[in-house]
């Protein structure tokens, strides 16, 4: 069964300067385990399409489903965790208590809590920085405490609006390589936006090309250059022409030529 099950998806937002359309025909099956980036230029959906999964927006035409479930059946059920672009901790809060936050409010005990939080601050490598606050920390290291938080409500599926755009390219680098290993010891199921080929052609296992006016998809591209993806894979031959690929579809979408 898919986690992700979009069929000729549309949303139409009205605004005083009249309908926009965000999303339009989209068909989009994800399975699960799978890394699917979306990528496109701004404004053609991709946020919004991430936020119809998470039942933060509602679609005007189409279905949806989420592991089988409306999207609002899903988010009640916490099916997914999601990462925002800045990481969205609350200042006041450390980042055990930023993590423990949302295990509050699904009534969680205390020892489960902190459980969780000892092992997800481990997962990505922030042990010992439970108790400092979000303002004490890198932007890499802010970005890697909202997906431990993200984590902890153990979700099957992680929704990411480029959790890594802000960030420098040598950090970027280093938060690839930690999600790529993240993903295979977790297998669980990234849909994630970004901007960026070679961070959608180094993470993804395919890439949904998106072009705007209205938002639509282009064209999926297949990603398979397995699980293991040193970052100097970025060289090879077989990187370089997936990411031809997916240039080459994001200039047709554009329509400049
Ligand atoms: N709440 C809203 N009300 C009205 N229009 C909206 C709303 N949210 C998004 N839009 C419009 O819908 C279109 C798609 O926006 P969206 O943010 O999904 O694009 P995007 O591909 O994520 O862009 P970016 O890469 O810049 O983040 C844009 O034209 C945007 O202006």
């Amino acid at each position: 069964m898919s986690v992700i099950s979009a069929e000729n998806l549309d949303l139409v937002f009205q605004t005083d300067d009249g309908p926009v359309q965000a999303l339009s025909a989209i068909d989009l099956d994800i399975e699960k385990g799978e890394f699917v980036s979306l990528i496109g230029p701004s404004g053609c959906g991709k946020t919004t399409l991430l936020r119809v999964i998470a039942d933060l927006e509602t679609p005007t035409g189409g279905t949806i489903t989420v592991n089988g479930m409306t999207p609002g059946e899903a988010r009640e059920k916490r099916a997914y965790g999601y990462v925002f672009q800045a990481s969205a901790l609350f200042p006041w809060r450390t980042i055990a208590a930023n993590i423990a936050l949302p295990l509050e409010v699904m009534g969680i005990d205390r020892a489960e809590r902190e459980r969780r939080i000892e092992d997800n601050l481990a997962l990505v490598d922030l042990s010992g920085f439970g108790n400092r606050f979000p303002w004490q920390l890198s932007g890499g290291m802010q970005q890697r405490a909202s997906i431990a938080r993200a984590l902890a409500v153990q979700p099957d599926m992680l929704l990411m609006d480029e959790p890594f755009g802000a960030l420098d390219e040598i950090v970027r680098d280093h938060l690839n390589e930690e999600l790529l290993k993240l993903w295979a010891k977790t297998g669980k199921t990234v849909v994630f936006v970004t901007h960026s080929i070679p961070e959608a052609v180094f993470l993804s296992t395919r890439i949904v090309v998106m072009s705007p006016r209205p938002g639509r998809i282009h064209e999926i591209v297949n990603c398979d250059l397995g699980p293991d993806r040193p970052l100097d894979i970025r060289d090879t031959p077989e990187f370089l022409a997936i990411a031809h690929r997916v240039r080459d579809g994001l200039r047709a979408g554009h329509g400049y030529d």
